[in-house]
């Protein structure tokens, strides 16, 4: 990495404001998935135990610019607080004057967590005035939130051309397994994609048909480009103004030689929930009255044979309504595919990660990315604007 890293610098007694992504799952205030956090905790214990009065700013869900009672930091701090056995403060605001006033009291090596950086218009609209306001609390930057990499805000970049600015240890390590990864794939190189972001997810495979020899396309995704064939898909997702498109990167993958892997069959049902009637059917013979849950068993195993013949293989999306287990055996059939498989397994995307880990398979993967978003535009050849804004070594 041609980027300065917190290896770099000396934060003895300095102000770090320190930008992680704590943006974490929560049901009913609780959180159900402290990954993200536990991934940050190397470079806050290197900051604070080499001295520096670290600042952690991060978001949390998309507030747009207003104070959301249920998004405030406070449940992340306190699980940082038990995860690092040692007392954590926080603030309710994530600039002015009671924040200077709270970082005139810290001593070296203090934690204090700011409140949600996106209660504030100016953060996702990358407002030069309040970088300002989060630059003049600190005398270094540094971003360690690889998940939020993707996104040029006020935390993530704006900051970083007021002060000096470096990586934190997991966005460091985070570039350097995907890059390794994409610097010279070994072959068969496979992208798995699926999920239900079809809008987020369908512009990027375009970029990956320049890249990969095999495209497995699965979960909700499957059906728009089912539909755009020309097949029923009853009340299966779809994205009605992106079939064009779906039958356009049929149409490029076919020109450069790429494998495009569509669902053969599927399981359907008539209703949503785990006790609903429900059948496999080929995917030519979906009833226009049920819905497409989950990819078939003849799917799954022609999935799992390419994976089993694949070098590398990325994948972001379930296959299936996984959290149901009347629709998981799709997403559980290829996420065992890939334990199984000696690829080297890249995971990125929450829900992805979270079906390795619900079929206690998430150890035997190479590498789960605390980025969904982020990685798959890492993957695409994009360059990451909280990367770039950083300084060069
Ligand atoms: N066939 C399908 N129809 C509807 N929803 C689906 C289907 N397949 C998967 N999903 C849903 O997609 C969601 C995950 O999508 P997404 O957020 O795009 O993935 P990720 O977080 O891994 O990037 C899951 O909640 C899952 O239930
Ligand atoms: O959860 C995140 O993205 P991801 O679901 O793509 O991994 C990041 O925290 C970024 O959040 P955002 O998509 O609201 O900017």
């Amino acid at each position: 990495m041609n980027k300065k890293s917190i290896r770099d610098i000396d934060v003895k007694g300095k102000v770090v404001f320190t930008r992680v992504d704590f943006n974490v799952p929560l049901k009913d205030g609780v959180i159900t998935d402290d990954t993200r956090i536990r991934a940050a905790l190397p470079t806050i214990k290197f900051l604070a135990e080499n001295g520096a009065k670290v600042l952690l700013a991060s978001h949390l869900g998309r507030p747009n610019g207003e104070v959301v009672e249920e998004l405030r930091l406070n449940a992340p701090a306190k699980r940082l607080a038990d995860l690092l056995g040692k007392e954590v403060k926080k603030v309710d605001e994530a600039y002015g004057a009671n924040v200077k006033a709270e970082i005139d009291a810290m001593t070296d090596g203090d934690i204090l967590v700011l409140e949600n950086v996106r209660f504030y218009p100016g953060e996702t609209k990358n407002d030069p005035e309040l970088a300002k306001e989060f630059a003049a609390l600190a005398d270094i930057f540094v971003n360690d939130a690889f998940g939020a990499a993707h996104r040029a805000h006020a935390s993530t970049t704006g900051i970083a051309h007021e002060i000096p600015a470096v990586a934190g240890f997991l966005m460091e390590k985070e570039l350097e397994v995907l890059g390794k990864a994409m610097e010279n794939p070994e072959r068969p190189f496979t992208a798995i994609i699926g999920g239900a972001k079809v809008k987020d997810k369908i512009g990027v495979i375009e970029n990956l048909l320049d890249k990969v020899d095999n495209l497995i396309i699965g979960g909700g995704l499957a059906y728009t480009f089912a539909k755009a064939r020309g097949l029923e898909i009853g009340k299966s997702l779809l994205e009605a103004d992106k079939q064009e498109l779906a039958l356009s990167f049929l149409k490029k993958a076919e020109e450069k030689g790429v494998n495009f892997l569509q669902p053969v069959d599927a399981v359907v049902a008539d209703g949503f929930g785990e006790d609903v009637p429900r059948k496999v059917v080929p995917i030519t013979e979906i009833p226009s009255d049920w819905e497409a849950l989950d990819i078939g068993p003849k799917t799954v195993e022609l999935y799992s044979k390419v994976i089993a013949e694949s070098k590398l293989v990325i994948w972001n999306g379930p296959m299936g309504v996984f959290e149901l287990n009347a629709f998981a055996n799709g997403t559980k059939g290829v996420a065992q595919a890939l334990a199984d498989s000696d690829a080297y397994s890249i995971i990125g995307g929450g829900d992805s990660a979270a079906a390795a880990e619900k079929f206690n398979l998430a150890d035997q993967m190479s590498h789960i990315s605390t980025g969904g978003g982020a990685s798959l535009e890492f993957i695409e050849g994009k360059v990451l604007p909280g990367v770039e804004a950083l300084d060069n070594k």
